[in-house]
């Protein structure tokens, strides 16, 4: 990590292994501490692509774990727009509609960006852009578990439905893509979003980048 106008941290890992969690506690707790002008929080999911011309049959069918199924391209372009000090408009994704949403959220520059995504330590233009980079390290039948009630409870979908496409593509895209891609990161932290120790020495890092 550097003296950058911009730094971006990027937290990578399985579906369900605790990203998010990590991202936004650590996120949270330092708004809280530092105020909201400084800080920001991106999503991959939020670039996963627009599939509103397809239909809902068509939707289903596409494999949300493998790196095209991202925008990743926007991704960076927004990644850069920050680092210049430009605001960007986030796209907002809905699991349910498979689909991006018409409305957008603005972000506008900060001193440190967070991002969290499965795929994001697997792309090389990604890469270049990131200052940092952490790996959850969360076994897969922990994560399966907590994907199985995430999905049921928040995104719409049946035990079924989450058992077939884990079968299908979130396990193997994990095994082609995913846990390859540890190798890039600078940190792996171990069992997922409720690991404080990483959460406290993650934020530490963060107050020092500030700091200067
Ligand atoms: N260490 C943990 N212990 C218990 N539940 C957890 C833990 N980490 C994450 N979870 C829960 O598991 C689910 C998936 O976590 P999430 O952060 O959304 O994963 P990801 O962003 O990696 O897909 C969420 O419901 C979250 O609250
Ligand atoms: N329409 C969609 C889009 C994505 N997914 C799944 O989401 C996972 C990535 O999000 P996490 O918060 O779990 O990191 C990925 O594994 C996709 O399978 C989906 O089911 N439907």
């Amino acid at each position: 990590m550097n003296t950058k106008d911009c730094v971006v941290i990027a937290i990578a890992g399985a579906s369900a292994s605790g990203k998010s969690l990590i991202a936004n506690t650590i996120f949270n707790e330092l708004c809280d501490e530092l105020g909201t002008e400084q800080i920001g929080i991106i999503s991959e999911d939020a670039y996963y692509r627009n599939q509103s011309h397809l239909s809902m049959d068509q939707r289903v069918l596409t494999n949300y774990d493998h790196p095209k199924a991202f925008d990743h391209d926007l991704l960076c372009e927004h990644l850069k727009a920050l680092k210049n000090k430009q605001s960007v408009e986030i796209p907002a994704y809905s699991y349910t509609e498979h689909t991006r949403l018409a409305k957008t959220t603005t972000l506008t520059p900060k001193k440190i960006i967070i991002v969290e995504g499965i795929l994001l330590l697997t792309d090389p233009q990604l890469r270049m852009q990131l200052d940092a980079s952490v790996f959850i390290d969360t076994p897969l039948d922990i994560c399966l578990m907590r994907r199985l009630k995430r999905d049921i409870e928040q995104r719409g979908r049946s035990m079924e439905s989450v058992i077939q496409q884990y079968t299908k593509t979130v396990r193997p895209m994990f095994l082609q893509f995913i846990e390859p891609s540890k190798q890039h990161a600078d940190i792996i932290v171990p069992r997922g979003g409720k690991n404080r120790i990483a959460a406290d020495i993650l934020k530490s890092r963060i107050r020092h980048i500030l700091a200067k």
